[in-house]
């Protein structure tokens, strides 16, 4: 039976709240600022002014190109909503954005429904061909002098799914319209320039006229993207600084991640879940570690990865278990390390390497994403590493080693 004691300490625990809006979290909103795509939305602004001014009648192009999670969507849905509040209040120019996802819209069909359907264009009920609603569209934009721009997004679906004569049709629209002022305008996603590349001279001329590229997000860059997310969703006070460095670390680019702030936010977002369920008031790196290994691909190859690692480096890593466990720490200086590494190469009667060998297998298991290591700050006596480990410590993963220890050990006999 469970006791009262138990129930209310349950009750209590599910009350302290840590995340106070969780939709801000979710992978589909758009936040009011962007930190580290300034410049992109600087240089959209760019590309776009002279509908503004009036000084273009031409049809703007850009293609936008990055890797998964770099802030392309929501770079171009921000700058679609902002361009056209300032066109209207700055400038008295209408203009509407429409974001349009390819990959659910990947037939030149749908894509001229949602364009209709966007601007709530009375679409006669006898079915329209996409290219009589194209029209259509141009007329009532003319009619009512206002601007379009359509952002398609995974742009590359439409490029590998749709007949060359829509693709055709999409971009060398003013091939078919006569228009004075052309009055449709794209932005064009795509995750690679092969899509576009690949494509005749004569279609992709109509798409490339300017590119701008989204780079995979720094560690610095992804600790501040998360440090703003935290601002909106999280109460104040409760993410230890630690848990979003170890995010950023994580998933930077320059230290060997994937550089998606996407995957970086879902992390947080879990680690939050998971310090609410435990009734903890703050999300620690230990919650983070953990929702990182339930969403990380990257993990399970490191896992693999340690069964080609050499005896030796195996120890090493025990040893590092060993003395995080024994001491319930997150991190341990290199000294430590690498007594408690001689003492159990002692304990399985092999002779423990010298300290630059030791060094060097650190080096390998830093590589292959197992372990983390930093110079101490302040405070300790001189400078020294610091040695963690990069996947959660479980009971698991200590076994799966000694495991691949015992292995090693038997293959040699
Ligand atoms: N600079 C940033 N600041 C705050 N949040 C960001 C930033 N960049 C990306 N994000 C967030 O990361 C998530 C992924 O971004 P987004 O969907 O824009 O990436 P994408 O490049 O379009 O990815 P995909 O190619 O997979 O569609 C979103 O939730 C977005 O809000």
């Amino acid at each position: 039976m469970v006791s009262t004691k138990d129930i209310l300490a349950d009750s209590l625990r599910s009350s302290v709240l840590i995340i106070k809006h969780k939709d801000k979290l979710s992978p589909d909103y758009v936040p009011e600022n962007l930190p580290h795509r300034e410049d992109k939305i600087r240089e959209l602004g760019f590309t776009f002014r002279g509908l503004l001014t009036g000084e273009s009648k031409d049809s703007e192009r850009v293609v936008i190109v990055g890797r998964t999670g770099t802030g392309k969507t929501a770079t171009v849905k921000l700058f679609g909503k902002s361009f056209e509040d300032i066109a209207e209040r700055e400038y008295g120019v209408k203009v509407k954005y429409i974001h349009i996802n390819c990959y659910r819209h990947r037939s030149l069909y749908l894509i001229s429904q949602e364009i209709g359907n966007a601007l709530k264009l009375p679409v006669p009920a006898r079915g329209l061909s996409s290219q009589e609603l194209f029209k259509m569209v141009h007329e009532y934009l003319d009619r009512r002098n206002i601007h379009l721009i359509v952002g398609l997004d995974e742009f590359g679906h439409f490029l590998n799914t749709a007949p060359t004569e829509e693709i055709y049709f999409l971009v060398r629209l003013y091939d078919e319209i006569s228009a004075i002022i052309k009055r449709i305008s794209y932005i064009f996603i795509v995750n690679d320039s092969y899509s576009i590349y690949k494509l005749d001279k004569s279609i992709r001329d109509h798409i490339v006229r300017r590119v701008i590229e989204f780079q995979p997000y720094k560690s610095t860059e992804l600790y501040d993207i998360l440090k703003y997310r935290t601002s909106e969703a999280f109460n104040e006070n409760t993410v230890d600084d630690e848990a979003l460095q170890f995010i950023a670390n994580t998933y930077g680019f320059d230290k060997g991640g994937s550089g998606n702030a996407r995957i970086a936010i879902e992390t947080l977002s879990l680690a939050g879940e998971i310090a609410e369920k435990e009734g903890s008031p703050i999300v620690l790196l230990d919650h983070v570690k953990r929702a990182n290994s339930a969403i990380n691909p990257e993990i399970q190859e490191i896992v693999d990865s340690l069964s080609y690692l050499d005896l030796h480096q195996l120890i090493l890593l025990e040893a590092l278990i060993r003395v995080l466990k024994r001491n319930k720490a997150d991190e341990i200086t290199m000294g430590m390390l690498e007594n408690e590494y001689i003492s159990l190469a002692r304990e399985l009667n092999e002779e423990p390497r010298k300290h630059t060998q030791v060094y060097e297998y650190l080096r390998k298991l830093k590589a292959i994403g197992v372990v983390n290591t930093r110079q101490s700050g302040k405070g300790m006596r001189g400078r020294t590493t610091l040695v963690s480990l990069s996947l959660p410590l479980d009971k698991k993963l200590d076994e799966y080693i000694t495991q691949q220890i015992l292995v090693k050990l038997k293959s040699r006999t």
